[in-house]
């Protein structure tokens, strides 16, 4: 039978400590909701005695979310605990996490106490939080590095005053992944009312072994694993929530442990925290990474062409990416030099295949970035239908303190049609007045300019990323004046769709 891990989101207490990824109260509302659409037990909402801005920010997602519990963090401080008693007033469930450091380096040198001190002080937090709240979190900061003999000590005190939760965080991502296991079996073992409670894990990344220690964790008893959307966090981050949920999934017939997380939702709440948390997410980040399910070698590209699992261990819409991508560059083969093709449209003999092949090489030594536009020239031009939508006339105002306006006239299938139409700036009035005339409920999910050169005489190359009916269309566009080139862009993603609808 298997075993459930509860997932515990600290995205927005551990993950918005990180400098410049604060967030507003409506903005920790929007990520909120989606952690509770993507399935996380419990969401860690604020510290609220840190600012009224907190305080208010657990207030407000108590009211906002209706089944994860919400939990507050506290120091072991009286205080600290009414306050976060008062911020969760109207949670539907509500849990405080409270605790204190254990180690030697804290005990001694940060909170100037004593080992007996800290196990009364703990013991004390977790009473004094049991008078509000049933559900009562304990955490013993950096565990890590604290003696297992007396972090056993501290836990069992925690559980005998109430504590439903124990968490045993590597607080500095201090320890190996074999002696975290190590210190979780040895708290199942040696911690007498351990059955009473749940033990979690808060492990950092600061040596890159965070989702490695919450697993090997997880292995030896733990039920709760506390992580962040992209694995953000104090200094070099937390465990990432994507990486856990992913590793489980994909180790299931071993490890037999699931959590309620549904996956699909992942890249969508990953690229949300990014935003919202001007936070980007690295190419080569596990799971939710821009190449994470790209390929770029030739044969790599050629192995997943023939089948997708030769070299991914997971399916791409498991975690809500459409498809694995295949790039282009230098190291790709004719398997995916032909697939691209005939994705654009092009069947080509194998010997004219052989012909552009050579060519494709010599212009993907020179330039990093090989895009479609790039190989339709390659292919020659004259083997690509002709658009049925084309621009005939563009004209568009726009400067400082004047209100963007542009005019088009296109041509469909040899009539005219003309719309104008004000924008936030001249591309949007532009593709506005266009979208007035195609009355197609599209949306551009990418739009990126290029100069070719440095030069501002240079020509400006668009490509646009435009979705209709859950597709995906690309079109390019390169013209001197960057406007024309963004419609043009627009345009040929248009001309793409299919027809008649
Ligand atoms: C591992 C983690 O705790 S991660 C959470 C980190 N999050 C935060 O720090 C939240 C933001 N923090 C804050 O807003 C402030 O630091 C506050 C409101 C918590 C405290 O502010 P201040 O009262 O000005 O204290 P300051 O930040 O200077 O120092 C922290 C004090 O808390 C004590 N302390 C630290 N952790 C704990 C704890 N778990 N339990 C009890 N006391 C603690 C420190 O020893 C220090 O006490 P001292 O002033 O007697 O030496
Ligand atoms: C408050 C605790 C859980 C923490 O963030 C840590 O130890 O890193």
């Amino acid at each position: 039978m298997s075993d459930r891990l509860y997932i515990f989101d600290t995205t927005l207490r551990d993950g918005e400590q990180v400098p410049g990824c604060q967030l507003n109260t409506v903005e920790k509302i929007e990520v909120a909701k989606a952690l509770q659409e993507l399935g996380v037990d419990v969401i860690e909402a604020g510290f609220p005695i840190s600012s009224p801005g907190d305080f208010e920010s657990v207030v407000e997602i108590s009211k906002a979310v209706t089944w994860p519990t919400i939990c507050a963090l506290t120091r072991a401080v009286q205080k600290d605990i009414d306050v976060a008693a008062e911020s969760l007033k109207y949670a539907k469930k509500g849990r405080i996490h409270t605790g204190i450091g254990t180690s030697d380096f804290h005990i001694y040198h940060k909170l100037n106490s004593n080992p007996e001190e800290i196990i009364e002080r703990a013991v004390e937090a977790v009473k004094y939080a049991k008078k509000y709240v049933e559900d009562v979190e304990f955490y013993a900061e950096d565990a890590g590095r604290t003696g297992n003999e007396y972090l056993a000590r501290v836990i069992e005190a925690v559980i005998k005053a109430g504590a439903t939760v124990v968490n045993i965080p590597d607080t500095t991502g201090y320890t190996l992944p074999h002696d975290f296991g190590a210190k979780i079996k040895y708290l199942v073992d040696n911690v007498p009312n351990i059955h009473k409670a749940v033990i979690s894990t808060h492990c950092h990344n600061d040596l890159g072994m965070a989702t490695a220690n919450t697993i090997s964790g997880i292995m030896n008893g733990a039920r709760q694993a506390e992580v962040t959307i992209n694995g953000i966090g104090e200094r070099a981050g937390n465990t990432s929530l994507e990486e856990v949920v992913m590793t489980l999934k994909t180790h299931y017939q071993a490890l037999q442990i699931e959590t309620g997380v549904n996956t699909k939702q992942i890249y969508q709440t990953s690229r949300l925290v990014s935003t919202l948390m001007n936070m980007p997410v690295q190419p080569n980040k596990a799971v939710v990474g821009r190449n994470a399910f790209a390929h770029s070698s030739g044969i790599h590209q050629d192995g997943v062409l023939k089948n997708r699992e030769n070299y991914e261990i997971m399916d791409p819409t498991d975690v809500g990416i459409n498809e694995s991508a295949i790039l282009l560059t230098a190291r790709s083969g004719r398997a995916a030099l032909k697939h691209r093709l005939e994705l654009l449209g092009f069947q080509l003999t194998k010997e004219k295949l052989d012909e552009v092949y050579d060519e494709f090489l010599k212009l993907a030594d020179k330039k990093k970035d090989i895009r479609d536009d790039d190989i339709a020239l390659l292919v020659g031009d004259a083997t690509r239908k002709e658009h049925r939508i084309k621009l005939n006339y563009l004209q568009v105002i726009s400067g400082k303190s004047l209100k963007p306006m542009a005019s088009v006239v296109l041509d469909i299938a040899g009539e005219k049609f003309d719309a104008t139409s004000a924008g936030n700036g001249p591309v949007d009035a532009a593709i506005s007045a266009v979208k007035k005339i195609i009355h197609r409920q599209v949306v551009i999910e990418e739009f990126l300019v290029q100069a070719i050169t440095r030069g501002s005489d240079d020509i400006g190359k668009v490509h646009m990323q435009v979705e209709y009916q859950d597709s995906v269309y690309h079109g390019f566009g390169a013209h001197t004046d960057i406007i024309t080139a963004s419609v043009e862009a627009f345009l040929d993603a248009i001309n793409k769709l299919p027809v008649g609808e």
